[in-house]
Parts: C-alpha cells; sequence; structure tokens
C-alpha cells in the first residue's frame, strides 16, 4: 500500500520540527523549507499542492513575530489567515485532513477562568487576529480538520523564553519579569505528540486546546527554568527573579494577562491526562542539556 503524503508546513521551527520527528512511521514527510516554497507566495503555494497532492496537511508555519505584526499586518494576515483557508480550501474537495495551530492570544485575556472552546473570542492585537482569521477559516471550510489553541510554546530548539532566560541568567544577578500573565508553557514536543496520537485515534472535527496541566506566571516559570537548571548540574549567577506587572514592561502588541485554557476537552476526546508543565519543563531542559 503507498505511504501517505504528509505535508508539514514551517518545518524548522519549533513545533514543525518536532512534528518531522514524530510523525516518520505516519507516512512520506514532506517538510519544503522557506527556499523551496515560499508559503506568503499564494500562487506558488497552490503550484506546490497541485504537483504533490498530499493527503494530510499539518499548518505548523506561522507568523510568530508578535510584536512585529503590530506594524506588519499584511505579512501576519497572509500567514496566519490566508495561507489556513487556502490549505482548507485545498484539502475540502477531496475530504483530506488539515491540522491547523493557533493561539490562547484569540481571547480577549480577561478574568481569572480558563478559556473553554466555545468562548466569545476577542483577540487584542494584530498577531492575535489573524490567528483567529486563520482559526475560524479553517472551522467553517468544511473540510475535515484540528485546530488546536496552543500557548507559550518552547522547546530545545528556536528562539523562545526558556532559552533567553538560560543565557541572561547565566551572567545577570537579577532579572525582572512579568508575574500578571497567566498560562501554561507548552513543548513543542508534546504538540508534536498529541498530534500524532490525535491522528492515530481519528479525534472528531473541531477546535481543542492543547497545552500541559497546570499554569503559571512567567516569573514563576523563569524561576523554576533556573530551579531546574541547577539541578540538573548547571552554574547561573542569577540570585533573584523579581515580579513585575505588565504595565512595568510595555511592548507594542498588548498581550492577554487570562490565558488559562480548559483541557477537558481534549483528555476528553484522547482518554488521556495531558502531563503537568512542570515535568515537561524538566525533560525539554533535560534535552537542551544533553
Ligand atoms: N511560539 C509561541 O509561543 C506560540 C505559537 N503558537 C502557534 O503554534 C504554531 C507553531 O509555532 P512555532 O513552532 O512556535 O513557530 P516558529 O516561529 O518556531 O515556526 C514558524 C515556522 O514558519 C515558517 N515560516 C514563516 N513564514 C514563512 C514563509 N513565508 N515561507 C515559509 N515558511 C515560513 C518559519 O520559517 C518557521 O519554520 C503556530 O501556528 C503559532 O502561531 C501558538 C501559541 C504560542
Amino acid at each position: 500500500m503507498p505511504q501517505p503524503k504528509i505535508l508539514i508546513t514551517g518545518g524548522n521551527g519549533q513545533v514543525g520540527f518536532e512534528l518531522r520527528r514524530q510523525l516518520v512511521l505516519h507516512g512520506q514527510l514532506l517538510a519544503p523549507c522557506r527556499q523551496q516554497l515560499d508559503l506568503a507566495n499564494a500562487d506558488a503555494v497552490a503550484a506546490y499542492l497541485e504537483a504533490e497532492q498530499p493527503d494530510l496537511i499539518i499548518n505548523a508555519a506561522a507568523y510568530t513575530a508578535v510584536d512585529k505584526a503590530e506594524t506588519d499586518q499584511a505579512q501576519a494576515t497572509r500567514l496566519n489567515a490566508e495561507l489556513p483557508a487556502q490549505l482548507a480550501d485545498y484539502c475540502q474537495p477531496y475530504d483530506k485532513r488539515l491540522v491547523h495551530y493557533s493561539s490562547d492570544y484569540v481571547y480577549p485575556g480577561t478574568g481569572t477562568s480558563p478559556w473553554r472552546e466555545d468562548d466569545t473570542t476577542g483577540p487584542q492585537n494584530i498577531y492575535g487576529h489573524s490567528k483567529l482569521q486563520g482559526d475560524l477559516a479553517v472551522q467553517s471550510s468544511g473540510c475535515s480538520h484540528l485546530v488546536f489553541r496552543t500557548s507559550w510554546v518552547y522547546a530545545a530548539r528556536g528562539n523562545n523564553f526558556m532559552k533567553t532566560m538560560l543565557h541572561l541568567g547565566k551572567d545577570r544577578t537579577e532579572l525582572s519579569v512579568v508575574n500578571d500573565q497567566i498560562g501554561a508553557p507548552t513543548p513543542a514536543r508534546l504538540i508534536a505528540q498529541v498530534t500524532s496520537l490525535a491522528l492515530e485515534r481519528q479525534l472528531a472535527n473541531g477546535v481543542y486546546h492543547l497545552a500541559p496541566r497546570g499554569t503559571t506566571s512567567w516569573q514563576q516559570f523563569a524561576q523554576a527554568i533556573f530551579d531546574q537548571a541547577r539541578a540538573l548540574g548547571q552554574e547561573l549567577a542569577v540570585q533573584q527573579v523579581k515580579g513585575i506587572p505588565s504595565c512595568e514592561y510595555p511592548t507594542p502588541a498588548a498581550r492577554p494577562l487570562n490565558s488559562r485554557m480548559s483541557l477537558s476537552k481534549l483528555e476528553q476526546a484522547l482518554g488521556a491526562e495531558l502531563p503537568h508543565w512542570q515535568q515537561q519543563l524538566q525533560l525539554t531542559l533535560e534535552e537542551f542539556f544533553a
């Protein structure tokens, strides 16, 4: 039997890279790099799909520069809104499946309760708006789809908060980190593992929150990174991680304060409990220092 062709977009990003490791046994993986396929070019994408005819598409590509998106709306919209819609339009007539990743930034960030997948959305910045457009376009396209809304993605590879903190903590004795944004740091590897399981178990079409259990602030996350890195034998200069409110760390794009997401829909669908963020941090640090 011929193996299914699986197109992974953004294969060199945090999530895309882990998907390429995780899905090797699922089929023939196609993961064109940006030089081979510029996803900002709709004609090039259409020609690529026509030529390759993938059976399954996993869209891990995105415009993820949240602050830059405020002044680069056209590119953010192309990658985060128009590309997923184009991929969904390709999949729909053939009943091919599309897996797409969305964000906690689609929610308004108010209150303290965990968001549920059917809560009213209300993005606070351009990136969030563009992600919501893509998320809704996939849902309304009529194609077979899984949309995973995830949060605070990090990995042993790529640019992310964990690596920035380890870099700063080597030389600086004191750091100030915001303590009023609450969410769940999600390793790219967990996202790839859950994607793999969701495909195997043929999860029903829909939107699912995908994050580890438990929530934290960026300050507590930074502290946990330093504590666990020390427990793994790393020498660091940092002595104090001072908590500051978001208003003392202004950024071009507003950040939601409440990124708590209910995980029960995904846990029920998978019949499995998601692991805790602290345990996932340890695994990611172990990989980083290996
Ligand atoms: N990084 C985070 O903290 C969060 C990410 N997400 C979502 O998770 C998904 C995966 O994110 P990450 O892996 O962290 O992103 P990433 O920034 O590590 O990777 C994005 C990938 O898209 C590719 N890409 C961007 N523009 C391209 C173009 N014009 N042509 C070809 N390739 C292009 C990049 O080369 C890169 O490989 C995205 O949908 C993102 O919006 C959701 C919540 C938080």
